[in-house]
């Protein structure tokens, strides 16, 4: 389904990405581990289009996208969710979902009453606050909500596009131990066929969502694997948990 292949990136002298080559089949959940600096968050945005490799290639449900612009790349079905804020604080919840919803619909607009008022979006809409367990939520304002709300939300943002695929960059960041059991839940119960790769730093999430774990290091693949052969890895704890626990 998400296939790269030889996929490289220096910023200048420092090579971030170096010939990562993976391959996620339809409905798998991928966790990406890697200590601080390691290219997780660069490899999301060579994904997405964000940013253009020095070589190699994205493919996308067979296809090659690797020239294709971050909103056509979206189009194929291809939505990202960050480890940083995007919302709009001054919407309420319901209508930041409305305008995400809106985007595959070509109907995408600032109206968000316009957007709400189209039957289509609102199904979208109810359907992912019931996935994210945002239902109590639709009418607050989203400067009114907790913070474990918000990064709820910006995962329904990323699923109202109605993706194949979603990358998610540390959706539990910031949460605490509550929050992060109630994530787990909300992941394991997205669609079977929404394909997943998520950046996770917390280790007990990581585990308990993953189908298989690949370990970047210095900006290279040192594991792909199931997730029984990664806790064992010698090599991961040595430059995972090593660094997990300096950090
Ligand atoms: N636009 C840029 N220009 C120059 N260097 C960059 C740029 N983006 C990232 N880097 C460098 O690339 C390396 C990898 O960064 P990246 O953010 O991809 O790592 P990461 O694994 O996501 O780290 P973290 O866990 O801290 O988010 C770092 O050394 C970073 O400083």
């Amino acid at each position: 389904m998400l296939e790269t292949r030889s996929l490289t990136k220096s910023f200048g002298a420092i090579h971030v990405t170096r010939s990562v080559s993976l391959r996620l089949e339809r409905g798998e959940r991928r966790v990406i581990l890697g200590p601080n600096g390691a290219g997780k968050t660069t490899l999301f945005n060579l994904l997405v289009g964000e940013l253009a490799p020095d070589s190699g290639t994205v493919h996308l449900a067979g296809e090659d996208v690797t020239a294709l612009p971050v909103a056509r790349r979206a189009r194929r079905g291809l939505s990202r969710s960050y480890q940083k804020n995007t919302l709009f604080d001054g919407l309420t919840v319901e209508e930041n979902l409305a305008l995400a919803a809106a985007v595959p619909t070509g109907h995408a607009t600032r109206l968000w009453s316009d957007s709400l008022s189209r039957p289509e979006i609102r199904e979208t809409v109810a359907e992912v606050a019931e996935q994210v367990r945002l239902v109590p939520y639709l009418h607050a304002k989203v400067s009114e909500v907790s913070y474990g709300v918000r990064r709820q939300l910006e995962v329904g943002v990323a699923l109202a596009t109605r993706p194949h695929v979603l990358l998610m960059d540390e959706p539990t960041s910031g949460v605490g131990p509550e929050m992060s059991k109630g994530f787990h839940d909300l992941l394991n119960d997205l669609p079977s066929d929404l394909t997943l790769l998520i950046i996770e730093h917390d280790m007990d999430l990581a585990f308990a969502v993953a189908d298989t774990i690949t370990v970047l290091n210095y900006g290279e693949v040192v594991f792909d694997g199931l997730p029984e052969a990664a806790r064992g890895s010698k090599l991961l704890k040595d430059i995972y948990l090593g660094s997990w626990e300096d950090a």
